[in-house]
């Protein structure tokens, strides 16, 4: 898959985004090593907290899938600049993707930043960092 079908995949989901409180709608697509892809909007709750992000909902979806292997996301909303993705999701990404795995944020206009994992989220707190627990 290119990297332009994958923006388009998280284009088209995010028709699904529901989003009643902010009415900002983000798409995510990630394509798995083995070539399958699971694509996730956002999902709001009265209870605003409880809101999932679309890139949480798409690696959700693959890890419930039994997928562990990522390749390549991609992330769009109606942004000015391509979409950043929040903290929270960062962290998720970083539990799941390799340190050169390419994260393509983008927008509606078509602008496109794409960054590696590693330059998303330096220095990320690891399962490698609670080795000392007892
Ligand atoms: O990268 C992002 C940034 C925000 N949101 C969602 C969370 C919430 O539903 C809305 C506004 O923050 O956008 C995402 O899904 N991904
Ligand atoms: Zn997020």
């Amino acid at each position: 898959m290119t990297k332009t079908n994958l923006i388009e995949r998280a284009k088209n989901i995010r028709e699904h985004a529901y989003t009643p409180y902010s009415k900002f709608k983000v798409g995510a697509a990630l394509i798995t090593k083995s070539g399958k892809t699971y694509d996730g909007c956002n999902i709001e709750n009265a209870a605003y907290p409880v809101t999932c992000c679309a890139e949480r909902v798409a690696i959700f979806k693959a890890i419930a899938d039994g997928e562990n292997e990522f390749q390549e996301m991609a992330v769009v909303a109606d942004t000015d600049r391509p979409v950043p993705p929040c903290g929270s999701c960062r962290q998720v990404m970083s539990e799941f993707f390799p340190n050169d795995m390419k994260i393509h944020t983008t927008n509606l206009k078509g602008d496109v930043k794409t960054l590696t994992m590693e330059e998303l989220l330096p220095f990320s707190f690891a399962q490698s960092d609670l080795s000392n627990e007892k």
